[in-house]
């Protein structure tokens, strides 16, 4: 499992698994810096620490009804940041939306509770911002861990928690995640974060199918054709799932990508999941 949980094993483009991920950091990073270098932006800060932050790049022109695509990071809950997540910020404010990139604290610091609590207040200020921009929708898209949050956000109560309206939320996107936690239990991927069995269940997206809040979202369960048997398993395990809870769902298989280059590439507008994302949120 620990094998099989390393996705840096399963990559094609290298030939020593050791330069995978020190590749995607300094792509993903330089990508960030440029978003921040050439275009307007501002943080939300939703709580205390560095990195309780949302960090929005607008379109110039300060328009109302724009949707807003929502950045959730990987990197297991424990690793990656919010400085370094904003590498798509570029296509797709050059498209016409709203780039809002979440950070959240990482394990040890924080276990799973508090960091799925986190990106709940997070999206609870992208609901008002939305409400603010008058905006035609909010769509999340997560990466690995990120889907793993992402998908932990269709059952959140937002009337009840935020008092906004659910209906901002229109479209997840979900890339190379996990939605079952046990098998992690027992592999390094834990060393940080420390959950019990029980705990792994109680934040599994497979355990939240009948408490969805979001009936209307449209939830895009993707992987990458080189990612993990056991990544490539989560996927359509829980795309099967959410067919079953009745959800308006779509599996895409990318190919030719990696789990790294599969969000890389979103910085690339002729790319198929950008087109596809600019796509459901209208602007293509
Ligand atoms: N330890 C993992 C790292 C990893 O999976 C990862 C690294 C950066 C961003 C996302 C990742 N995957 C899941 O969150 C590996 O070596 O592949």
């Amino acid at each position: 499992m620990d094998y099989m949980y390393k996705s840096s094993n399963w990559s094609h483009r290298f030939k020593d698994a050791t330069q995978v991920v020190p590749n995607h950091k300094a792509t993903v990073s330089l990508g960030s810096e440029r978003a921040r270098q050439n275009l307007e932006h501002s943080s939300i800060v939703y709580g205390e620490s560095e990195e309780q932050k949302v960090d929005v790049f607008y379109p110039s022109g300060n328009k109302q009804g724009l949707p807003i695509f929502v950045y959730i990071h990987g990197g297991y809950w424990q690793d990656m940041s919010l400085s370094v997540s904003s590498f798509m910020a570029e296509t797709f404010v050059g498209s016409g939306a709203i780039v809002a990139v979440v950070g959240y604290d990482l394990a040890p610091k924080v276990n799973m509770g508090q960091i799925i609590n986190q990106v709940k207040k997070a999206l609870g200020s992208v609901m008002y911002l939305a409400k603010k921009r008058e905006s035609s929708g909010v769509y999340i898209c997560g990466h690995s861990a990120g889907a793993h949050l992402a998908a932990m956000m269709l059952s959140v109560d937002w009337m009840g928690e935020f008092m906004e309206s659910p209906g901002f939320l229109k479209g997840v996107f979900l890339v190379s995640g996990i939605f079952d936690l046990r098998p992690l239990v027992a592999t390094y991927v834990n060393e940080p974060l420390k959950m019990t069995d029980e705990e792994a269940w109680t934040h599994s997206p497979m355990n939240h199918l009948t408490d969805i809040t979001c009936r209307k979202c449209k939830v895009v369960v993707l992987v990458a054709e080189h990612d993990s048997p056991e990544f490539r398993k989560q996927a359509k395990e829980y795309h099967t799932a959410l067919q079953e809870a009745g959800m308006a769902t779509q599996f895409v298989d990318v190919p030719g990508v990696d789990h790294f280059d599969v969000v890389e590439k979103l910085s690339e507008p002729q790319y198929q999941l950008t087109q596809l994302y600019l796509e459901m949120m209208g602007i293509q």
